[in-house]
């Protein structure tokens, strides 16, 4: 009985092993089953256990395709093949860099069980631009894969990287439109702060975020990065490092490369170097056999050399280049730390210091020379200072601003200055947008208080001095004009965001000097550590986040929390006088009155200023350098967005109405029609029937130096009866004579209203 089932059960062995085994050679996936050695793409569920899309490609498969050896692609200028073949494209290594992890192009046979590039998906060109180069050479691409004839009927859009409202849409989440479109990337290189900074961080936190899918890109079709650089004027390290860095964060993100990054050298080949490289990518993206990805080759040492990678990306600023790295633990200690400032200054006057940060806006620089160009004396390396029209009109008898019929500050005695350059909004009715930097972290090089207050009063005081000649300058005013006694924080940037902020106001105050700081509602720890100003001012430009979005394009994510948090943190500040500031844009932010209404609800602050927007001409517009190239263009503002007087005051009795209904204690209180600026303030500086909107400064500074708790009602004055709403002369002082320019006279009558 035994024999049988002895040989049944040999039997049944040899059978199975015969016919379903499966020697180990081929790599079997973990989830599908599905063999993965022969280069089919796996699904996303098992791309996420993985991290790669492939598996290892088998060796005589190598023979079998068209391999580019990236080896060293992100630190390295490619040198492209000349000819048109499928032949290998070589990379030269230029660099004694480390060894990098094999990362492996491929053109799939036409055999192979491939996952082509869908044809018709469309292709995204990037660029960023500070003199125009980089632009010229993305048209040039446009205009190359427009002509081509295998690509001619894919939609090619451009877009300058810097004007792109939501670069979450295209770079964190997304969107549903972008499956498969292929991103081409044409970058300079700035060893300067630059716009393109903001957006190689973008990647960089991306990459570094937990919360965020850590490969959002991967259902890219692909993408390829083209940098300019000078390769006379910059070490190797910095050459094109920007390009670099972007490169290797897309791929990180999970983007498939479709072709390796290229440089070209704008002291030498660029035209060159650029042509072959568009030659050789546009054939790939015409490819009707599909596009290869990046295939990590599996060897051991791989994982080695990326868990390196990734330790130097944590310990360091990888997005700068090596010369110009701090490392985080420095980074921290120079910021923070008032004591050092002292050799924080040294170094950063040594502009090559392994140690140091970049300058937020260094000297001759492209940022630099154009807020020169406008009238900017750039302070240190990140403050800027600028006389502003109505201290030049003070200086001449013809009137002062708003704010000295609001709350009676002298233009001619006031300075207009700002801490930080550098804003965490891109607004639409900021002119700066295109030159300004941006940020949502402070990551430049700290100039102490002192540096910052001498320079701000050098710079005023020079342009005062240069008045000297302007027929009409009043003799008594100049004179007066060299003691500073108010300074608005509120020219261009974001003055909360300097980590000393405090320290520089407590030194304005110490010289008798007032201080108005206008902030945007983006940064609530710094609000909340905030010491007293002698008048708070939140910017609020929309009533809804939709609206806020669209109007100020905030770079953090959290922005409408942010805002919110802002307004909670300014009604906490009973000590403080606050003001909320709106500036209507019509078609934009001007219409939901309610809305404004319960804002003001949540943060009750003492005043709210209602201003229509200033038009700043097309300053902030892009250039198109040809018919075919349609970069994309900012929103810029046009004369249809700045409201006429009347419509702001429409906008502000309706606001009133709005309070009352909701319970709340506030009046038209002031006008100064010249700048279509109207001032509502809570009832209780209405006192006896007349308004005390005025700040007796005198008397705020000695509540200071009494070192005792006081509030806005301890340093009120009495408003003249010039500039209460609905009088006659509507905020123009008496005492100065009205000029009215012929030229504007026309507009003007029918703008005031008046
Ligand atoms: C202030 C400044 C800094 C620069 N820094 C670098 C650099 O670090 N590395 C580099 O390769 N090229 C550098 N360049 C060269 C520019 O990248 C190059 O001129 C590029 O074409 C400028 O492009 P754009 O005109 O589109 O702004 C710098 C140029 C300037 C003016
Ligand atoms: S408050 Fe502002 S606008 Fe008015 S004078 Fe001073 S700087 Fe100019």
């Amino acid at each position: 009985m035994r024999l049988p089932l002895v040989l049944g059960v040999t039997f049944a062995y040899v059978y199975w092993k015969f016919c379903f085994y499966q020697p180990r050679t081929t790599t079997t996936s973990r989830k599908s089953g599905k063999s993965r050695g022969l280069g089919r793409p796996v699904s996303d569920d098992e791309d996420e256990d993985d991290n790669h899309s492939f598996d290892v490609a088998q060796k005589q498969s190598d023979e079998e395709e068209d391999v580019v050896d990236l080896t060293n692609a992100v630190h390295t200028s490619t040198t492209l093949s000349s000819d048109n073949s499928s032949a290998p494209i070589v990379t030269t290594a230029t660099t004694a860099r480390k060894v990098r992890p094999t990362k492996v192009f491929r053109r799939r046979s036409k055999d192979a069980n491939t996952q082509p590039l869908p044809t018709m998906s469309d292709i995204y060109i990037f660029y960023s631009t500070l003199t125009g180069t980089s632009e010229k050479y993305a048209s040039h691409l446009h205009a190359a894969l427009s002509g081509h004839s295998e690509l001619s009927a894919r939609r090619i859009h451009a877009q300058n990287l810097d004007y792109i409202d939501d670069l979450d849409t295209y770079f964190v989440t997304p969107a549903r439109f972008l499956e498969n479109a292929v991103y081409l990337f044409v970058l300079p290189s700035y060893a300067s702060e630059s716009p393109l900074d903001f957006f190689v961080e973008t990647l960089k936190d991306t990459y570094n975020d937990f919360r965020i899918d850590s490969r959002p890109l991967r259902k890219l079709g692909g993408y390829a990065v083209f940098g300019l650089g000078d390769r006379e004027g910059w070490d190797e390290d910095m050459y094109c490092y920007q390009a670099m860095a972007v490169d290797k964060y897309l791929g990180k993100l999970g983007a498939p490369r479709v072709f390796p990054v290229g440089t070209g050298n704008v002291s030498g080949r660029a035209n060159d170097e650029f042509e072959e490289w568009i030659k050789h990518l546009s054939d790939v993206l015409a490819d009707p056999t599909g596009v290869g990805e990046i295939i990590d080759v599996a060897d051991s040492d791989d994982e080695g050399v990326d868990a390196e990678d990734d330790a130097e990306d944590e310990a360091f600023d990888d997005t700068q280049p090596k010369s110009l790295r701090l490392s985080k633990t420095a980074s921290a200690k120079d910021v923070i730390d008032v004591e050092d400032m002292g050799a924080v200054i040294e170094r950063s006057r040594k502009s090559n210091d392994s140690t140091t940060k970049k300058e937020m806006v260094g000297k001759d620089t492209p940022t630099y020379n154009a807020l020169t160009k406008q009238g900017y004396t750039i302070v240190g390396s990140h403050s800027g200072v600028k006389i502003c029209r109505w201290t030049k009109s003070a200086l001449r008898g013809r009137g002062s601003c708003y704010k000295f019929a609001f709350y009676g500050i002298k233009s001619h005695l006031c300075m207009e200055t700002t801490p930080s350059l550098s804003c965490s909004n891109k607004c639409v009715f900021c002119w700066r947008h295109g030159t300004n930097p941006v940020g949502t972290t402070w990551r430049w090089q700290v100039d102490p208080p002192e540096l910052i207050l001498k320079g701000a009063l050098e710079g005023h005081y020079r342009k005062i001095k240069q008045m000297r000649g302007v027929p009409g300058v009043q003799a008594a005013r100049f004179a007066e004009a060299f003691t500073v006694r108010h300074c608005a924080l509120s020219l261009v940037g974001e003055p909360i965001f300097y980590p000393h902020i405090n320290e520089f106001v407590r030194m304005l105050h110490e010289r008798s000097i007032s201080s108005f700081l206008v902030c945007n509602a983006q940064h609530p720890d710094q609000l909340k550590a905030l010491d007293q100003v002698t008048q708070l001012y939140v910017s609020i430009d929309a009533s809804d986040k939709e609206s806020l979005r669209r109007i100020d394009r905030p770079l953090h994510r959290d922005f409408w929390e942010r805002f919110n948090q802002c307004l909670d943190i300014l009604r906490s500040k009973t000590r403080q006088r606050t003001v909320f500031r709106l500036t209507l844009v019509k078609g934009f932010n001007a219409s939901d009155v309610l809305g404004y209404a319960k804002l003001v609800a949540q943060a009750l602050p003492c005043f709210i200023e209602i201003k229509g927007v200033t038009y700043c001409g097309t300053a902030s517009t892009a250039s198109e350098p040809n018919g075919a190239f349609k970069g994309v263009k900012k929103d810029s503002l046009t004369m249809a967005n700045v409201p006429f007087y009347d419509e702001v005051r429409g906008f502000v009795l309706q606001l009133d109405a709005s309070l009352k209904d909701l319970g709340l204690n506030y009046e038209v209180a002031a006008e100064h029609a010249h700048s279509c600026c109207i001032l509502i303030a809570q009832t209780r500086f209405k006192i006896d029937g007349e308004w005390y909107t005025h700040i007796d400064y005198d008397r705020f500074f000695e509540l200071l130096r009494e070192g005792r708790e006081f509030g806005p009602m301890d340093y009120i004055a009495k408003t003249p009866p010039w500039a209460i709403f609905g009088s006659d002369q509507a905020g123009f002082n008496p005492e100065d004579e009205r000029v009215v320019n012929k030229k504007s006279k026309a507009y003007k009558s029918e703008q005031l209203a008046i």
